[in-house]
């Protein structure tokens, strides 16, 4: 049966209030308005960041919402003046923008796009600033312009890569978020040269595509950093060359790298989204030129704090979204690197559910073996 056009009601995963167990409830997605894409949205996974703002403390968190921004699906119709999709085209969705046409598109020193962050941010669509999901005539808020919880999501067309149609999207889901973050950090941030000396806090998703991409730059050690032991002889998969717990040592950890690497690490990395964590992982870079780069996502209210005289010495404190990647342009170029075994992703996927069992999906981030867990949407 045909639906472009046609109000589409199908199952979204509903986040009512913060902590709140996610209910699958029938949902109603109203056709793409111009310049927006409606995709059928295959198989989404779960990201730190999905908890972060269900757990209340993301101050861009409006409820009720659909969460989800790691996702594949396929194009079922486009809104007006939509030329780059059309129906049946392979897409990976990407809350990170590409206008190619505003200032920061243009600037050619930043992936971040303005066009439609705006509206993202406050979970509506720019066209009319209200939102494409209902139920029962009670509007659902969007999330980072994906909200890929749901058998189908509107999203603008610079938030839409097409991909190559013959990769898995089960597996390529992935690529919307955590494993070109890390890889970009490590590529696109920090630009880590062969033969430095790197230190990643925190080793889940996001901290193995860090080392996977220090890996590929010919980093000479990569030191792993995490307070779960367990997480160590997965890491070395994933390049990890020597692994500290912080609770086996006395010393403040950043003490510990800098005894352990003759004054400080060339580049560090903060995936875990701690604030005391992110000035220990600037402080063991070193002196002179050790660059760090925050990558994890602290709560509200939370703030960053180190001496002056830590930058003034030479250190360097960054951050990053999405690795840098520009999304439109380079989501098909990581697609085809996988493709042709260039980059992990399969290895990243512990777990595999339905949209039905999110809610069990959420209970397993927080248990140490799980990486990335991949829903199916078929409920
Ligand atoms: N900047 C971006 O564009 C971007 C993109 C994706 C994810 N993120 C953020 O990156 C962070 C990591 O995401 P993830 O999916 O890999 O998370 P994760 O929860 O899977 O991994 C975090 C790891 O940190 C470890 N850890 C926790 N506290 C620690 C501490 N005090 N010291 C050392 N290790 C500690 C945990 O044991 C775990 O292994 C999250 O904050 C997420 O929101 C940011
Ligand atoms: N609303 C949050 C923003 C959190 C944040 O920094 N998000 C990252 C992506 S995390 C993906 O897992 C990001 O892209 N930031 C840049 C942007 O949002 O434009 C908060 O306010 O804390
Ligand atoms: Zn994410
Ligand atoms: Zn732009």
């Amino acid at each position: 049966m045909a639906t472009q056009g046609q109000v589409i009601t199908c199952k979204a995963a509903v986040a009512w209030e913060p902590t709140k167990p996610l209910v699958i409830e029938d949902v109603q997605v109203a056709p793409p308005q111009a310049g927006e894409v409606r995709v059928q949205i295959l198989f989404t996974a779960l990201c730190h960041t999905d908890a972060y703002t269900w757990s209340g403390k993301d101050p861009e968190g409006l409820f009720p919402c659909i969460l989800g921004h790691e996702a594949a699906g396929i194009v079922e119709s486009v809104g007006e003046g939509v030329t780059e999709v059309q129906p049946g085209d392979h897409v990976i969705p990407c809350y990170q923008a590409e206008c190619r046409e505003c200032k920061f598109c243009r600037s050619g020193k930043t992936n971040l796009c303005g066009k439609v962050r705006a509206a993202t941010g406050v979970g509506i669509m720019m066209n009319d600033r209200k939102s494409r999901f209902s139920i029962n005539g009670k509007p659902i808020y969007h999330f980072m312009g994906t909200s890929t919880f749901s058998q189908y999501t509107v999203v603008h067309d610079v938030s839409v890569a097409k991909i190559d149609p013959q990769a898995p999207l089960e597996k390529v889901c992935l690529l919307g978020c955590g494993v070109p973050t890390g890889l970009g950090a490590v590529w696109n941030a920090a630009k880590v040269e062969a033969g430095s000396i790197v230190a990643i806090f925190g080793l889940g998703t996001v901290g193995l595509a860090v080392a996977e991409g220090a890996k590929v730059a010919g980093a000479s050690r990569i030191i792993g950093i995490d307070i779960d032991s367990k997480k160590f002889d997965r890491a070395k998969n994933f390049g990890v060359t020597e692994f500290v717990n912080p609770k086996d040592h006395d010393k403040p950890i950043q003490q510990v790298i800098i005894d352990l690497t003759d004054g400080g690490v060339d580049y560090s990395f903060e995936c875990i989204g701690n604030v005391s964590v992110m000035r220990s992982a600037l402080e063991c870079c070193h002196k002179g030129w050790g660059t760090s780069v925050i990558v994890g996502v602290a709560a509200s209210g939370q703030e960053i704090s180190t001496r002056p005289f830590q930058l003034v010495t030479g250190r360097v404190w960054k951050g990053t979204a999405f690795g840098g990647f520009k999304s439109r342009s380079q989501v098909p170029w990581l697609v085809d690197k996988y493709m042709k075994k260039e980059i992990k992703v399969d290895e990243y996927i512990t777990h595999n559910l339905t949209l039905g069992e999110i809610n069990k999906a959420f209970d397993l981030m927080h248990e140490g073996g799980c990486l990335r867990c991949v829903l199916s949407t078929q409920v």
